[in-house]
């Protein structure tokens, strides 16, 4: 696990744009795993930046979403769908049919699960997932539990991860109560993670990941486990590192 430490978000943001980008430039065809929440939108501002200055080609780039709410649309503007054509697909080349999320819409969970791990998997895995934390230690939505979930699965959200999400939406009775998400498994597969962390409410999670018991209590410390992790992470992220 190696730990980049940078003075503040916007730093953070560049940053790990510049390890996605060096990603995309070594292998014009990657697939590339992506995130959605408030840390990663410096990256994809920095990201489409680079594409207007014509340095970035995401004309063969694959893009696969780790999460969606169960029961959204993608017009719902709170959708992730609707997040990330919002800040990453309108605003650069990639290719209509090559950007996926789970369907919101598909209420058959067992269904939707396994389309999507089946077409994570025949896209022959992920290059490069990026990944943000959750203030309680989840990935994805992966939320603490008793064991790690392997595949695609359906979540019911904690309260902590609905307390945390109802800023987006008009209250807390507006979130939807669960989720389609990749497993840690699913996670686990790709060839290389990038874990972004940014401000001190995350700082308690981070040091849980990195210095606290391999658990799914905390279900980003499973990353522990994968040879190839890079953290970009602020100082006020990394101020309760043991
Ligand atoms: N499902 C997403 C996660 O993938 C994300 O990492 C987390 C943190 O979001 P933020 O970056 O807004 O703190 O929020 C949501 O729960």
């Amino acid at each position: 696990m190696k730990i980049i430490r940078t003075k503040d978000y916007q730093d953070m943001s560049r940053k790990a744009a510049n390890i996605i980008s060096a990603q995309m430039i070594l292998k014009d065809d990657s697939v590339l795993g992506l995130a959605t929440g408030s840390t990663p939108i410096g990256i994809y501002d920095q990201l489409v930046d680079w594409y207007k200055k014509g340095d970035l080609d995401f004309s063969k780039i694959t893009t696969v979403n780790l999460d969606e709410y169960k029961g959204l649309p993608k017009e719902n503007d709170q959708s992730y769908w609707y997040f990330m054509n919002k800040n990453l697909f309108s605003r650069v080349n990639i290719r209509p049919d090559y950007h996926f999320l789970p369907d919101g819409t598909n209420l058959d969970s067992d269904n939707e699960c396994e389309r999507y791990e089946k077409l994570i998997d025949s896209l022959g895995g992920i290059d490069l997932q990026l990944l943000g934390l959750g203030r309680n230690g989840h990935i994805g939505f992966n939320e603490p539990c008793d064991s790690f979930p392997q595949d695609v699965h359906v979540v019911d959200l904690t309260e902590s991860t609905i307390e945390a999400n109802k800023r987006f939406f008009a209250s807390a009775d507006d979130v939807p109560k669960q989720a389609y998400t990749m497993g840690v498994g699913t996670i686990l597969r790709a060839k290389a993670i990038l874990l972004v962390v940014s401000g001190k409410d995350k700082a308690e999670a981070l040091n849980a990941v990195v210095n606290g018991p391999i658990t799914p209590q905390v279900p980003g410390s499973v990353l522990r486990l994968h040879p190839n992790v890079i953290i970009v992470a602020d100082e006020d992220a990394l101020s309760e590192m043991e």
